[in-house]
């Protein structure tokens, strides 16, 4: 059933399977003919003492070996081009899929499954549109047309062969259901290893440095050891139809020898059909013993599909293509939280009655405990979640009525943990976006980026898997410019300048102050003092407002606040009117 489904994929390829699948049939049919050929020739040329004959029907023999052979050889081919082209195809839409999926949803899946659903699952589901290629025509027609050739040499014989066929078939249905459900547990299991061995790999450094190497070694083994019983369970159950079926097989064969010679010596059949009978019977054999292959990959191939469209088949509940709104209110405020109130799927609540309004080009500073839901704020800004209660409006409008792609152009984030890629300096700010070199440099230089840029030789420097050969600092620059390049309406910095000096971070904001100012820029911070100098400072804990308003007023009315800005500052009398930059330089 699921196959099925995936059966359109397969749709743009028909005229060159239906190519490949006549050029199957004719080498298959030839290859059925070889048997009987050598019967003929053992049973009536060979008596008739003439040798050219013999010579001829040889010939006709080898003819026809070389035409199975090329015929294989070239169908075979085509189909791997066909499951190639055809899983490239399940790849992009997977992958399209994937990355417009709700971030609610990508919680649900997690994203090593997703991972292994776009790797092993499809490259299981390339295997099998091969596979069904090579075999799925050719096994068929060398099992009836062998049985239909065996017919014609000798009806008894063939009786004996055919008695066995159906304990083979509802063997290999029974054990190939079961392994269906098994490997599906198999790449569950493989999905909880990936999950460990990618978290390993990211932590790499913390564990080392909490002498955690041992425990994250049991923790592997554990998953790995659950893995490989799981396959193990699914292989021994599937390593049970081949040796039944060579059992069953191979009593026929001794079946078919006794009762031959009998038949043989009462003159009712001849020795050179005979031959070709044992020759047919391989060949038969071998159909069957395909066909049993197809089985197996059949069931894994269900699992995987099944997996795979779990994905495709997910609705994509955010995005939106076209605006529900004809007109902007005027005078509305740029940015409005009303009554926000969000939870997370299967979480508590993260932020509650949350209320603020930002006018276009002021600043909002976010300060608060880890996990107070100062991250949460941001995502539901720009929608990778809809909230729970209330509504987010930008100039006025509420941003679920606003096309995903528009809402999401008017901002430039850099999040919390933010990803660079392995690629060039260049293609890290530009992110496929249409800017020129010029436009880079100028964010990079108002990032605080291009001393090192120039160091690392440029734009064309390349930057390692997730900025490895960058430092920390230099990582969250980068990170920067990309957010400021293309001028964004929205400037969103998610405790962006923790790895930084104080006097880069002073030296940054000071250029958002001087470059930005249409920019609504949201910033959340640990540091009182990125965000001392925003028209509005909220402070929260556990998902509430405590506190919003100036610096003055905070340090004023809100104790938290002031109990962060004392530890921090030290001293209650620093004037903070003063534009950061100075402050800095000056220090
Ligand atoms: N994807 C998620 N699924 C479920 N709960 C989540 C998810 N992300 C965050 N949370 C929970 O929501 C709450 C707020 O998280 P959030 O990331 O907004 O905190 P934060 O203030 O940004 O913290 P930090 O300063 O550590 O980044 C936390 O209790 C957190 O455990």
């Amino acid at each position: 059933m699921v196959l099925k489904r995936l059966a359109v994929y397969l749709k743009p390829f028909i005229p060159r399977m239906s190519l490949g699948f006549c050029i199957k049939v004719g080498g298959t049919l030839v290859e059925l003919a070889i048997p009987w050929i050598l019967s003929y020739i053992i049973d009536d040329l060979i008596p008739l003492g003439e040798i050219a004959p013999v010579c001829l029907w040889g010939g006709l023999m080898l003819v026809c070996s070389l035409l199975a052979w090329v015929g294989n050889i070239t169908a075979n081919r085509m189909a791997s081009a066909v499951a190639r082209d055809c899983t490239r195809q399940i790849r992009h839409d997977l992958f399209r899929k994937i990355s417009y999926l709700s971030e609610r949803r990508v919680d649900e899946f997690s994203i090593p499954s997703l991972i292994t659903r776009m790797t092993s699952d499809t490259y299981v589901l390339h295997q099998t549109v091969g596979m069904i290629q090579r075999l799925g025509v050719r096994a068929p027609i060398l099992l009836i047309g062998g049985v239909i050739v065996t017919l014609t040499l000798d009806p008894v014989l063939t009786l004996i062969m055919v008695a066995t066929l159906p304990v083979v078939g509802a063997i290999t249905f029974v054990v190939s259901r079961r392994g269906a459900r098994l490997f599906r547990l198999v790449q569950k299991a493989s999905d909880a290893m990936l999950r460990v061995v990618r978290e390993n790999a990211v932590g790499v450094r913390v564990i080392k440095a909490l002498s955690k190497s041992e425990y994250e070694r049991n923790r592997f083994k554990r998953v790995n050891d659950e893995l490989t019983e799981k396959e193990r369970t699914a292989e021994k159950t599937m390593a049970l139809i081949n040796p039944v079926m060579s059992l069953l097989l191979n009593l026929g064969i001794v079946a078919v020898i006794v009762v031959g010679g009998v038949r043989v010596h009462n003159g009712t059949t001849e020795i050179g059909k005979i031959i070709a009978f044992m020759n047919l019977f391989t060949i038969v054999l071998n159909a069957l013993m395909a066909i049993n292959r197809m089985f197996t990959m059949l069931s894994r191939a269900a699992a995987s599909s099944a997996r795979v469209l779990e994905v495709l088949d997910t609705p994509i509940e955010l995005y939106e293509t076209e605006p529900k709104f004809s007109f902007l209110p005027e005078n509305a405020p740029h940015i409005a939280f009303r009554d926000v109130t969000f939870r997370y799927p299967r979480g508590s609540f993260a932020v509650r009655d949350l209320n603020f309004e930002l006018k276009r080009g002021e600043t909002l500073g976010i300060i608060g405990a880890t996990g107070s839901g100062k991250s949460t704020i941001i995502r539901a800004l720009m929608r990778y979640y809809d909230v729970s209660g209330g509504a987010i409006e930008i100039d006025g409008v509420d941003i679920r009525d606003y096309a995903t792609t528009d809402l999401r152009a008017k901002f430039g984030v850099v999040f919390q943990n933010d990803t660079l890629f392995k690629d060039t300096i260049r293609e890290n700010i530009r992110l496929g976006r249409n800017l020129s070199d010029e436009e880079l440099l100028e964010a990079a230089r108002r990032a605080q980026a291009l001393g090192f840029i120039e160091e690392q030789g440029g734009l064309d420097a390349p930057v390692a898997i997730k900025g490895a050969n960058l430092s920390g600092g230099q990582k969250q620059r980068l990170l920067v410019a990309r957010a400021l390049a293309g001028n964004p309406e929205i400037l969103v910095l998610d405790d962006s300048s923790s790895a930084l000096d104080y006097k880069t971070d002073s030296l940054l904001r000071e250029e958002i102050r001087l470059h930005y100012g249409d920019a609504t820029k949201i910033i959340v911070a640990q540091r009182v003092s990125s965000i001392m100098h925003a028209e509005k400072i909220l402070v929260l804990e556990n998902g509430r407002v405590i506190g919003m308003g100036t610096h003055d007023e905070l340090m004023a009315s809100c104790p938290l606040y002031r109990e962060i800005g004392e530890s921090q500052i030290g001293d209650r009398s620093v004037s903070y009117d003063e534009p950061a930059g100075k402050e800095a330089v000056r220090a």
